[in-house]
């Protein structure tokens, strides 16, 4: 029976490991996909990353096909769908894997122990197997063949933007590693960097990072603001304007497009350039909201950052799996029927409109992208995997909901990161109960009477001060400049 790998390791090496992050300069992706050309590459699964990843891989080169479990074929499941009707060659594992030279394994993360057992005695000496998340690595401790290179290429984004942005002629910020236990030829990471840029990585911005660093980043991130949050705030300002006489549809609409609109600025120009979408006099305001809501959640969000770094979310998780994902299940068919997923939107807004009227919502991708940053960064992640992590994905998610509101962001996140979402967003919804209370139209689905625009000269200086000087702002300026590609959805 295996056991959870990181906390087998020695503290010094657990801290070695969360810290493990080097931005890596545009140069050392001056050899493209070389080391990757000519390779034959099968995918395993042809779901959300698997579709996407291998379409893009495709595109910039590469020798790309599938493999997929012999029911998947025979049933012509979605999936076998999926790969043939792109034109890949799909095939069983007894026909892929034995001339395979980089076997990526894009299945869901509770198959991992499956797709090792099933997988792994098929492929031949010397090959690569590569994951886009560790947790099978680092919360399972799964071993690997010894002769195998065991690499990670994580896009720190949903499979479809990992295509929209490909397509765009951009990419997403990405987390390359190789596990140290299995690189036996001293090429993993290079071949993490053809992979990579295969992928159009390359163009948002690459950290040579660990699978431990990615697993702790990848989690937190997920539950807590990119998905967590955005399910509970959408959830509570639907009915907030509800309940406030606000046309249900209009509400829909507003906040089905409003995550996107809003966090496109935040993608362009950080929290600072979000903020400076409001008047003066509702920058404040959202100020003031974001610090009241960074005030209750952040417990919240701490407690989160703890039991994902202990192991506590992962076993509680896989506590789910073992019982045939009950909580999971229940909590996708809740999402399913509420009022604000069954409700359809109408109505015309416009760009500002978003901002002018979605004080709160402003208010709350601030809070949750500080929160989730900082503890990150508290817990020994640093700044950059912190960065990507929170709020250059936060648009990414948002893309999703604006497509089909929570069903779709819950169908195209892992199944991992939809688990957590829920347990996050359960735990929001009541202890903003009271905050909740006190909000009214004037900050979701109105706006503030704009007669009077004026604002205390020294009150605004000193927000503005708090908003620039964040951490997360700092080291976001930095990263934004080497993503000179970024194109506007
Ligand atoms: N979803 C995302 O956007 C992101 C995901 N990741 C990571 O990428 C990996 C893939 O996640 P995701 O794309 O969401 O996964 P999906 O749920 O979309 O994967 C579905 C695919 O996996 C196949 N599959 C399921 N179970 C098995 C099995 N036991 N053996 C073989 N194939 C199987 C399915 O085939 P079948 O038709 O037979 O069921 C299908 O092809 C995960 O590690 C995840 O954490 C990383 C970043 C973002
Ligand atoms: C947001 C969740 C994610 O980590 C992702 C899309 O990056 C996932 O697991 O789906
Ligand atoms: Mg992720
Ligand atoms: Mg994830």
């Amino acid at each position: 029976m295996s056991q959870n790998y990181f906390n087998t390791l020695p503290l010094r090496r657990q801290l070695d490991e969360l810290g493990t992050c080097r931005f890596m300069d545009a140069s050392e992706f001056a050899d493209g996909v070389e080391a990757a050309k000519g390779k034959k590459i099968v995918i395993v699964g042809c779901g959300a990353q698997g579709l996407n990843q291998g379409l893009n891989m495709r595109d910039s080169g590469l020798d790309v096909s599938y493999t997929l479990r012999g029911a998947a074929i025979e049933e012509k499941r979605q999936s076998f769908l999926n790969a043939s009707e792109n034109g890949f060659a799909v095939g069983t594992y007894e026909e892929m894997l034995p001339t395979a030279d980089i076997v990526m394994n894009l299945t869901p993360d509770k198959q991992h122990t499956a797709v090792v057992a099933s997988v792994i005695p098929h492929m031949k000496e010397g090959a690569v197997f590569s994951y886009a998340h560790g947790f099978n690595i680092v919360e399972e401790g799964v071993e690997i063949r010894k002769d195998l290179t065991v690499i990670m290429v994580a896009p720190k984004s949903p499979g479809s933007e990992v295509r929209e942005e490909y397509k765009r002629g951009f990419g997403v910020p990405t987390l390359i590693a190789c596990h140290g236990e299995n690189d036996p030829n001293g090429d993993g990471l290079e071949i993490a960097k053809a992979l990579c840029v295969a992928q159009g990585g390359h163009r948002a911005g690459v950290l040579e990072s660990s699978f431990v660093a990615e697993v702790k980043s990848d989690l937190m991130g997920e539950q807590t603001i990119l998905c967590g949050l955005l399910q509970a705030g959408a959830l509570l300002c639907y009915d907030k304007m509800k309940s406030e006489g606000i046309d249900p549809a209009y509400a829909v609409k507003f906040i089905q497009y409003g995550w996107e609109t809003i966090t496109e600025a935040l993608k362009h120009g950080g929290i600072t350039n979000m903020m400076d979408r409001l008047s003066n006099p509702a920058k404040i305001k959202a100020f003031e909201l974001s610090e009241d809501l960074k005030d209750i959640m952040r417990p919240l969000f701490e407690k989160h950052m703890d039991d994902i770094i202990d192991g506590t979310f992962s076993s509680t998780m896989m506590e789910d799996w073992a019982n045939d994902d009950k909580n999971l299940l229940t909590w996708r068919e809740q999402t399913g029927q509420t009022e604000f997923e069954k409700t359809e939107g109408a109505g015309d807004i416009s760009e500002q409109e978003y901002f002018d009227k979605g004080i709160l919502m402003v208010a709350m991708v601030r809070a949750g992208v500080e929160l989730a940053f900082e503890c990150m960064v508290e817990a020994g992640i640093e700044p950059e995997s912190a960065y990507y992590e929170s709020l250059h994905e936060t648009p990414l998610i948002a893309n999703t909901i604006a497509r089909k509101k929570l069903y779709e962001m819950n169908s195209i996140i892992s199944d991992t990161a939809e688990y957590g979402c829920y347990l996050f967003a359960h735990a929001a919804v009541p202890l903003l109960e009271d905050f909740m209370k006190d909000i009214d139209t004037s900050v979701i689905g109105k706006g503030l009477d704009m007669d009077d625009n004026a604002v205390d000269n020294r009150l605004l200086v000193a927000v503005n001060e708090e908003i620039r000087t964040h951490w997360v702002e700092v080291v976001g300026e930095e990263l934004r400049s080497a993503m000179d590609g970024m194109k506007a959805i």
